[in-house]
């Protein structure tokens, strides 16, 4: 399969109200995965849905490997512009098996090859045992794989992949996202996944953009959009932030916690960006804390903490077996460098 890089300029799509997708322009390298990320509504499935041609743009281009397939008067069908699509459920029909699945509208005389079948689902990491089962003797992890294997069997040069994981459990998820990733590597296809899980977008994509109401927020490699976010919407979506009032004079900053390092110079009044794991607990030079309450979560523990002010409420994830207890009184620091934005509006909250 050819590798084929996406170029998406100006995009605009309304159903026929306010635009839901505005203005949108993005790139993705041949062979390269990028996750689109961004809160329900925000226009994550809109995309995914003009670029496969389901829906007409109001606006905008789109191009595959240098192919105009949206754009001006041209429309290319959706049957005809090499996309695979794969839904969240899968979509498989109930009444085929396996081999009938993936082989389905495939052009007659390739629909013969059912030895091409065992081959695709080692590609996805399902035994050719299954080739005979229907989809109800299938787990959901299988039937993601099967639906993953059918849209690979049209050697599609892209593959989008529309919360694929999001109905199956934690573990089985991990591996299919694995197996996933892997076949599509060894396919070369280029892949957008639209997903509303922030460490599956930063384990899985080698690009994370960020959608808010329509409008791409920031894209950038996953450890420039959650370390650096553009704006604390952004950093928000990535993950649980913090965001203090602070005083930055050059590269550090003053706030409830101290003299922090800053990441990206500024002066002025700020609001500084921390996240749970930036939080220390224990160097007694940092101010103390009480310990609100603790979730526990096995490998890690969200601690809820209050400093003396009454009003600052903080949130430190720190590893399950060092957990403090409720009541205790912790000290915090915060080694990293953190982040910093222009202020616009007093917030002191935890926003988790
Ligand atoms: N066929 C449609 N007709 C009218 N409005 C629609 C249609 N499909 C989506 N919308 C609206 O467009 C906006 C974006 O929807 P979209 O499904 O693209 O969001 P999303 O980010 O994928 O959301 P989610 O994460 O909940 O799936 C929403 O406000 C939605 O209500």
């Amino acid at each position: 399969m050819k590798s084929a890089g996406i170029t998406i300029s100006g995009l605009t799509v309304g159903y026929g109200g306010p635009p839901v997708l505005d203005q949108v322009s993005l790139q993705v390298r041949p062979g390269g995965t990028t996750a689109v990320l961004g809160p329900s509504g925000s226009g994550k499935t809109t995309l995914l849905r003009a670029l496969a041609g389901f829906v007409r743009p109001a606006r905008g281009r789109i191009e595959v490997d240098g192919k105009v397939l949206t754009g001006g008067q041209v429309l290319v069908a959706p049957e005809r512009r090499g996309i695979g699509y794969v839904r969240q459920d899968g979509a498989l029909f109930p009444h085929l098996d396996v081999t009938g699945n993936i082989l389905f509208g495939l052009p007659r005389v390739e629909r013969r090859r059912a030895d091409q079948v065992g081959p695709l689902l080692e590609l996805v990491g399902l035994s050719p045992s299954l080739a005979r089962r229907r989809p109800d003797e299938l787990s959901g992890g299988q039937q993601q794989r099967v639906a993953l294997a059918r849209a690979l069997a049209r050697e599609p040069a892209v593959v989008l992949l529309d919360e694929p994981f999001s109905s199956l459990d934690t573990a089985l998820r991990a591996a299919t996202r694995e197996a996933t990733l892997n076949a599509l590597t060894a396919r070369g296809a280029t892949t957008v996944l639209v997903t509303h899980d922030q460490a599956e977008a930063l384990s899985f994509a080698d690009q994370v953009a960020v959608i808010l109401d329509g409008r791409l927020a920031q894209i950038g490699s996953p450890a420039e959009v959650y370390d650096a976010p553009a704006t604390p919407e952004v950093g928000r979506v990535l993950g649980d932030t913090m965001l203090l009032a602070g005083r930055a004079d050059s590269r550090v900053v003053n706030c409830v916690l101290g003299t922090l390092d800053l990441a990206e110079p500024a002066t002025g009044e700020v609001l500084v960006m921390i996240r749970p794991e930036q939080l220390v607990l224990g160097n007694p030079s940092g101010p103390a804390a009480r310990v609100m309450s603790v979730a526990y979560h096995g490998p890690e523990a969200m601690v809820r903490l209050g400093l003396p002010d009454a009003t600052t409420r903080l949130v430190a994830r720190v590893p399950g077996h060092h957990a403090p207890q409720p009541g205790d009184t912790v000290h915090l620091t915060v080694p990293a460098q953190v982040r910093s934005f222009p202020k616009k509006h007093p917030h002191t909250s935890p926003d988790s």
